[in-house]
């Protein structure tokens, strides 16, 4: 055995199609080797992190600066996983998976300061709404036509959810902490929906609507233990950036920071084995790598096609199994000019509604370029029926129907494109998020598997958002050296 940690060239490539399945099943064989792979003896370790998104990179670049060697083994021809910006012509970029930050993300920020990249200020959402086939702009807030209540009226959406927050004993700030939520809190809010949670303190159907049509249409019937954070990040804070030239620069630098030669890309990890003194990985191109600890970012939805030996343990498995993920297709706009925005529209949401299009957001802000630039977010059913549409005209049929729905909103069109994170090999999905009682995995993925650690957004209650996958990786490195830091910034 090998361990290979040649450098390569950071093409694209086009990706590879999923191996055949191996289920890891319940474990029945006890781990072998240490149960933690932390060095007693205070000496450097060689550590392997398997995928180069936000949180793998995040725990190679805290652990080197401990002194420890560290390689990084991904599956693509590129860096920065889930942070993936496409050239739009003309200066611009849009943002297939992580679009925007907020200025309640302090490690996300620290990490854009630190590497001097520069900020793109988007304006947060002032919508208009297409709910039960009305439609009016979150602007004229006093004559919204639906049947919300007398204290619903007159106050955003944004404001009636903080009340009802507050008077569920929750709030948009508390639940970002790294501590969040105490045991009591995580029992109270595994079991139930967000309308579970917001109905008994008053909230109406038509204000669950218009919540819906501003954060996601699945939002009042996700847990609500998991849904809570993303409603924090999405009413909590009305600050919203962006890096110009696209945010994959993030990934960029820290993998030029790690050093690229400590970076393995083509490289699929399918097999690991840690039943011998150190672990070893195997990768599809049949690449062998040693290691006394590693870091796994492997979504689990694509977990299956790793062998683990021994295999995982009984929660390990259930939890890999049982992560629910989305499947989300953005439907991609360029236009000749941000014209909503002299119809007082625009934003982070700047149109919602319970339509086939579902969401559309401005994402034109400060860039230069002059045209406007934006994506409908689709999600569940909405997505499926994309998917189900042919390739060629899938998200022509998005944009036409939002024209017939609310017409001359998007001005002239200059292109449309998607992409679809359900066909995506190397993830298969967008956000993992816990399933109704499934708190527990709240403990179990902070538990490491022998020598394993997890790590990814998807192993925080921050799914979905960078912040989490930083916390994530830095949470994964103290597991192996407790003195490991971020480069700057908070804890
Ligand atoms: C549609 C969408 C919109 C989003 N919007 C926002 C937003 O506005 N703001 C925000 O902060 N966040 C947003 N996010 C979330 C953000 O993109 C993620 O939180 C972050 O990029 C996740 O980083 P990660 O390292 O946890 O996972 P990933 O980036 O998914 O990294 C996992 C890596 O593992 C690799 N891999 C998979 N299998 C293997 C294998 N077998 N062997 C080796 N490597 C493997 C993958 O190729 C990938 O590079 C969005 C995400 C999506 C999908």
């Amino acid at each position: 055995m090998t361990t290979d940690t040649s450098p390569r060239t950071f093409s694209r490539r086009s990706l590879l199609a999923g191996t055949a399945a191996t289920v890891g099943a319940l474990a029945s064989v006890p781990l072998a080797g240490p149960a933690l792979s932390q060095t007693q003896t205070g000496q450097p370790i060689e550590v392997l992190v398997l995928g180069a998104g936000m949180a793998g990179l995040t725990a190679a670049l805290a652990l080197q600066r401990r002194g420890h060697k560290v390689t990084v083994i991904e599956r693509q021809g590129r860096i920065g996983g889930r942070l993936l910006s496409i050239p739009l012509g003309d200066g611009m970029f849009t943002e297939a998976g992580g679009g925007h930050f907020r200025s309640d993300m302090p490690l996300v920020l620290n990490y854009v300061r630190r590497f001097n990249l520069p900020l793109l200020s988007l304006n947060d959402g002032l919508p208009v709404y297409m709910v039960d086939g009305k439609t009016a702009k979150s602007a004229d807030v006093t004559n919204w036509p639906w049947d919300l209540t007398a204290e619903e009226r007159n106050v955003t959406v944004s404001a009636n959810l903080n009340r009802y927050l507050f008077r569920a004993g929750l709030d948009t700030h508390t639940v970002l902490g790294p501590d969040w939520p105490d045991q009591d809190l995580l029992d109270r809010l595994d079991d139930i929906t967000l309308e579970d949670l917001l109905r008994p303190v008053g909230a109406s159907p038509a204000f669950l609507k218009l919540l819906a049509a501003n954060a996601g249409l699945f939002t009042p019937y996700a847990q609500t233990l998991s849904i809570i954070p993303d409603l924090a990040y999405h009413f909590g804070d009305q600050n919203v950036f962006r890096i110009q030239g696209g945010n994959n620069r993030l990934p960029m630098a820290m993998a030029n920071s790690l050093g690229r030669g400590n970076i393995v890309l083509d490289a699929q990890v399918t097999a690991i084995d840690q039943t011998g003194a150190r672990i070893r990985v195997g990768t599809k191109g049949g690449k062998e790598f040693i290691g006394d600890a590693i870091v796994s970012t492997i979504p689990f939805s694509v977990m299956d096609e790793v062998e683990v030996t021994p295999r995982w343990s009984a929660g390990k498995a259930r939890m890999i199994a049982e992560m629910e993920w989305d499947k989300t297709v953005k439907v991609i706009v360029k236009t000749q000019k941000p014209s909503w925005l002299t119809q007082n529209v625009r934003g982070w949401p700047m149109a919602g509604g319970d339509r086939p299009w579902e969401r559309f957001i401005d994402i034109t802000g400060n860039e230069p370029g002059g045209h406007g630039s934006g994506f409908f977010y689709l999600n569940g059913e909405n997505a499926d029926r994309v998917l189900a549409a042919p390739r060629d005209v899938r998200a022509q049929q998005v944009v036409d129907i939002f024209q017939q729905d609310l017409p001359g909103l998007l001005g002239d069109v200059v292109s449309v494109s998607d992409f679809a994170w359900s066909e995506q090999p190397w993830i298969r999905g967008s956000f993992g998020s816990t399933p109704i009682g499934g708190g527990w995995m709240v403990k179990e993925w902070t538990v490491p598997e022998g020598r394993i650690h997890f790590a990814g957004d998807f192993t925080t209650l921050k799914t979905g958002w960078v912040e989490g996958a930083i916390e994530s990786g830095l949470r994964a490195a103290r597991q192996i050296d407790p003195e490991a830091r971020p480069l700057s910034g908070p804890r």
